[in-house]
């Protein structure tokens, strides 16, 4: 059975995707964008500001390491905002919001990321967040040639993962003396080597810098493979997942408190969080409206070749109107969440190219809803209420408008009806978590 929470929750998790260019594909068309400034600090400096006043958890930046996205024309993921430079900016213009950054462990080392996010820990006073990804492109940038197999890639990341850790619990939490009159400023006796020699890494240790405010950063997995699966239930403080409807989070969830507690954890320790685009206007029709405008942007010539790169199939004959055959479609497991996310949409949902297209491009296999603040209020606490999720993921269909409309008129709905907090309960992103700073 499943132990009572030691923190009871009663407000959900929010956190949100930062992609300046817009969760939407092609939404910087959009007039109002501020499309020109992608990079600068002042654009994501006031778009973090407004999720801070929102009072969200934290801002999460995704980062992939290499420009094929570029050749078709599609910026939304692109690598504008090298996560650890702008988190670390953004310390010093924030006070309370968490900063969760990505880095893969497929290009980095051990001890460079411990330091990296303990840096920013220590920064911003306790609230870094590492978003652990083992990425599927990029290798050709680091002298590889294409990704290994899942298998392999999370066994380096389960290593990985587990030296950094115990590179940030390498010293003790009362290392450190400062004693002016002995003139020992840190406990020798508080430092502990790791010697660690693994199949991937080798590593002394100790690190250099004193232990996280938190004790560990948070640490975030999104992968659904079984191998990815295992990590995140492993080691994650916060999993985020897509999600297209509630019935299969309800079944996500459900799995990952089993896998959790089949690793000696409690299943509270950890967040479940899928993420969520909503188009939000004032009425619901003009939530439509806004939404299909918003797919008038796309290219679908492009959004054809994205389907086809995707999903790994021939598609060059199928008409807009007319339904991908079924038997094109691989049953292999191993394809990848998002491939059966999308096989589902066109066979059972009986999705035309055209449709396929739009929802790929507007969500990415999230799930999506146009509607009012209340509207989506509604279908957020549902999936909250009925063991869906912990909390949401935030993606912002456009920006900065489609982010003002989340940040003033969807969460101050929920922080009405009580699902959300109105101010910032602790200083670090555990406290506002509620999840437990590890001991060391
Ligand atoms: C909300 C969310 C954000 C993600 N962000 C990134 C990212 O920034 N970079 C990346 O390479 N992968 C990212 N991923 C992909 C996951 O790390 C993972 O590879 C994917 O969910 C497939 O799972 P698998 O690796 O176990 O096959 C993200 C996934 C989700 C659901």
């Amino acid at each position: 059975m499943t132990a009572a929470p030691k923190h009871p929750t009663n407000h959900m998790v929010l956190t949100t995707f930062m992609l300046p260019a817009g969760y939407h594909r092609d939404s910087w068309r959009r007039p109002g964008s501020r499309a020109e400034e992608l990079g600068n600090l002042s654009f994501v400096a006031d778009l973090t500001q407004m999720a801070e006043d929102a009072k969200l958890d934290a801002v999460f930046f995704g980062d992939i390491v290499h420009a094929n996205n570029l050749f078709r024309n599609d910026i939304m993921m692109n690598g504008f905002y090298e996560p650890i430079s702008v988190l670390s900016a953004l310390a010093a213009r924030t006070k309370n919001i968490g900063l969760i950054g990505t880095m893969s462990t497929s290009f980095s080392e051990p001890y460079n990321a411990a330091r990296q996010f303990a840096g920013l820990d220590h920064m911003s006073g306790g609230r870094a967040g590492w978003n652990i990804v083992t990425s599927r492109d990029g290798f050709a940038n680091f002298g590889g040639d294409s990704a290994p197999d899942p298998a392999q890639r999370y066994e380096r990341a389960a290593e990985f993962v587990d030296v950094t850790m115990r590179l940030w619990d390498s010293w003790s939490d009362d290392a450190i003396r400062a004693d002016r009159e002995s003139g020992v400023w840190v406990d020798p006796a508080g430092l502990k080597p790791l010697n660690h020699q693994g199949r991937f890494y080798n590593v002394q240790g100790p690190i250099n810098m004193p232990r996280p405010p938190q004790g560990r950063p948070v640490l975030v997995q999104a992968g659904s493979s079984v191998p990815g699966m295992d990590l995140g239930s492993s080691v994650a403080d916060v999993i985020y997942t897509a999600q297209p409807r509630k019935e299969q989070a309800q079944d996500f969830y459900a799995k990952m408190r089993v896998l959790v507690e089949s690793k000696g954890r409690k299943a509270d320790s950890i967040k479940v969080v899928p993420g969520i685009l909503p188009i939000i206007a004032d009425t619901a029709q003009e939530a439509e409206e806004l939404a299909a405008e918003l797919a008038g942007y796309l290219d679908l010539d492009a959004g054809r070749r994205q389907i086809s790169g995707d999903l790994k199939i021939d598609i060059d004959d199928i008409g807009f109107d007319e339904r991908i055959p079924a038997e094109r479609f691989s049953e292999d497991p191993d394809r990848g969440s998002r491939y059966h996310i999308f096989r589902k949409k066109s066979v059972e949902g009986q999705m035309t190219l055209r449709e396929l297209i739009v929802d790929r491009a507007r969500s990415t296999g999230h799930t999506w809803m146009a509607g009012t603040a209340g509207q989506v209020a509604d279908a957020m606490i549902d999936w909250f209420t009925s063991g869906a999720c912990d909390g949401f993921n935030l993606n912002s269909p456009f920006n900065p408008g489609g982010f003002e409309a989340i940040c003033h008129k969807l969460v101050p709905e929920l922080q009405e009806r009580g699902y959300f907090r109105q101010e910032y309960e602790g200083t670090t992103l555990r406290d506002n978590l509620k999840l437990d700073r590890p001991a060391a």
